[in-house]
C-alpha cells in the first residue's frame, strides 16, 4: 500500500539522523523536506526565529498548538532550560503517530507531552489534567480559524499571564487575518511582526510575537 508523506518524512529521519541527536533530526527533515517532499513544517528560516524567540523566553512550560510531525516541538524542546516542558496538541491520530517516533528519535520523549485531539476541547482541560498554571509561550501553528477563539480561550481559561509570549506561523500564508487584526489591535497585547517566507520557498510569510500585558 501506498505510503504517507509523515510516513516518509519519519523513515528519512531514522536514515539520516542520529538516535538521541534532535539537530540532527531537524537537519534531516529540513534536507527531506528541501530535496524530496515539501511539508508543512515551520521550516528552518522561520526556524531561527523560533529559536531565537525560545532563548530569549527560557520557558518552563510551553504549549505548541499543532505538531504535525514534530519537527517544531523537537526544534523548541532542546532550547528549553532542565525542567522545561512542552505540550503539543495534535488532531490528526496518523501525524500523532509519527511525531512520536520523530521525538523518540530525538531522544526528547521527557520533555514533549505529545496530546491528540481538538484544541478547543483540550485547553478548557489543560490547568487540570496536567497540572499547569501558566504557559511562558504559546507556539499556534494549527487550524489558522483557530488561532483567534482559542488565544481567547486561553485568556477566558486563565492560561496566560502578564509577559507569557505568543508566537503564530503563518500570519502571511496560508494567514490568520482576524488573529492579527485582534492581536495588533488589543491593548492586551504588544505585537511584533517577523517577516520571513513559507517554510521551504520564496512565497512571503512570517511569525508574529506577541506578549500578553495582562
Ligand atoms: O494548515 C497548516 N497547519 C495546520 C494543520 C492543522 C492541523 C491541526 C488542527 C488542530 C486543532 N487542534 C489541535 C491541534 C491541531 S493540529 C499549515 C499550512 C501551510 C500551507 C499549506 C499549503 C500551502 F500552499 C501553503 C501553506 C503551512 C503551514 O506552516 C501550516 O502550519
Ligand atoms: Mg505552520
Amino acid at each position: 500500500t501506498q505510503s504517507t508523506r509523515p510516513q516518509r518524512l519519519l523513515a528519512a529521519v531514522q536514515k539520516n539522523a542520529t538516535r538521541g541527536d534532535p539537530r540532527s533530526v531537524v537537519l534531516a527533515i529540513d534536507q527531506f523536506c528541501r530535496q524530496k517532499e515539501w511539508a508543512m513544517n515551520v521550516g528552518d528560516e522561520k526556524g531561527c526565529i523560533l529559536d531565537s524567540v525560545v532563548s530569549e523566553v527560557n520557558p518552563g512550560a510551553v504549549l505548541e498548538l499543532g505538531t504535525y510531525c514534530g519537527y517544531s516541538a523537537v526544534r523548541i524542546a532542546c532550547l528549553l532550560p532542565p525542567h522545561g516542558k512542552i505540550i503539543t496538541l495534535e488532531f490528526n491520530p496518523d501525524n500523532a503517530a509519527i511525531a512520536r517516533q520523530v521525538i523518540a528519535w530525538a531522544g526528547l520523549e521527557e520533555k514533549i507531552q505529545l496530546v491528540v485531539g481538538a484544541s478547543g476541547d483540550w485547553i478548557p482541560k489543560i490547568k487540570e489534567q496536567f497540572g499547569v498554571k501558566t504557559f511562558d509561550l504559546v507556539f499556534l501553528d494549527h487550524w489558522k480559524d483557530r488561532y483567534l477563539p482559542d488565544t481567547k480561550l486561553m485568556e477566558e481559561c486563565g492560561l496566560l499571564r502578564e509577559g507569557s509570549i505568543l508566537l503564530a506561523d503563518n500570519v502571511i500564508c496560508p494567514g490568520t487575518p482576524d488573529y492579527l487584526e485582534y492581536i495588533r489591535n488589543s491593548p492586551r497585547y504588544k505585537s511584533q511582526y517577523f517577516k520571513s517566507h513559507l517554510e521551504y520557498t520564496k512565497v512571503e510569510d512570517g511569525l508574529e510575537k506577541s506578549v500578553f500585558l495582562g
